[in-house]
């Protein structure tokens, strides 16, 4: 499919929907919301979050995985399922199965989180990291707001349906970074991945990606398909939790990081930035009312958000 019928202009979509309180461009609406479904993903220009920003984001990203093993250890993820936080070492975190993950990555929540506090690295080795990531996180979360707001709109539900199940911003903030491998290793998907197969556990995931390529999603016929989007432009999709509030009328978009397509014997190191929208903790996730018949069977049960978090969490470490 042509990259760009997955394209959007996101502040067309803000303009067009968001300020019309009778309801604004349905079909550009609608159209985003089919194209999420159908091919799993799209691409948003223009989110309204400043580039340089963006930029910003992956310059830390960079100055972080460079720190060396000791200091990485002191911010490392626990063993246990908690939400995902601090640093996890290459291997450590197992996606889409069992395969030996080629990846590392930092996560963080929100600012505020007594139950599940964030684990820095220390200011004095990277000094102003804390408060830029808290201040994008904050950012993050209006486009997200917005992008509530046009899907509201294209799925049809009132205003504010899904942003107030949004409300405490209960979010994850990943950074990613896969180091140079050797294409052979990869070559066997069992045995060693960059990202398997998966879909995200949460409603919705913002994803920026570096040059590196490699990002693929898997459309409603099976066909897997590269990413190409720049560095500033948001690669969205559906999480599982979409899924299962729609009793499966919107589909979770699957989707792996491969060695890109044109590499030669080696493959070059990636970045990649991924903010993963959660529902509120104490919400369920179970199907809305608003999705199923009296007749219909619910395909997903009635459990918290929370609940439903850990139980996912538990498979990945
Ligand atoms: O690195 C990427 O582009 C994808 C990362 C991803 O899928 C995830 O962290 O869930
Ligand atoms: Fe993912």
């Amino acid at each position: 499919m042509d990259q760009e019928l997955h394209t959007f202009d996101f502040s067309e979509l803000r303009t067009s929907v968001l300020n019309d309180e009778n309801g604004g461009d349905f079909n550009l609406s609608q159209r985003l919301v089919t194209t999420m479904n159908t091919e799993g993903f799209v691409v948003l220009r223009n989110t309204g979050l400043d580039e340089s920003m963006i930029m910003q984001a992956f310059f830390w990203g960079e100055a972080l995985f460079k720190l060396d093993d000791i200091t990485k250890k002191y911010f490392q993820h626990g063993p246990s399922p908690l939400p995902h936080r601090g640093y996890s070492a290459i291997g450590q975190e197992r996606s889409g199965g069992n395969a030996f993950n080629h990846k590392e990555s930092y996560d963080l929540g929100p600012k505020h989180d007594d139950l599940y506090p964030n684990l820095w690295p220390p200011e004095t080795t990277l000094q102003g990291f804390r408060s830029f990531m808290e201040e994008f996180f904050d950012k993050l979360y209006s486009v997200q707001v917005s992008l509530l707001g046009v899907l509201e709109d294209g799925i049809k539900v009132p205003r504010g349906t899904f942003c107030s199940m949004h409300s405490k911003a209960q979010n994850e903030l990943r950074l990613l970074h896969y180091p140079d491998v050797k294409t052979g290793i990869l070559r066997d998907p069992r045995k060693a991945v960059r990202f398997g197969d998966h879909t995200d556990f949460g409603t919705i995931t913002i994803l920026f990606q570096d040059p590196a390529g490699g990002l693929e999603f898997q459309s409603t016929t099976s066909a897997w398909q590269e990413v190409l989007s720049g560095p500033t432009d948001a690669v969205v999709m559906f999480g599982d939790t979409f899924q299962r509030w729609t009793n499966g009328k919107l589909r979770a978009g699957p989707h792996r990081v491969r060695a890109p397509s044109q590499a030669g014997d080696f493959t070059g190191e990636r970045y990649a930035i991924a903010y993963f929208c959660k529902a509120n903790r104490d919400q369920s996730v179970g199907v809305l009312p608003e999705f199923k018949s009296y007749t219909e069977e619910s395909k997903y049960a009635n459990i918290k958000a929370e609940e439903y978090n850990q139980t996912r969490m538990q498979g990945l470490y």
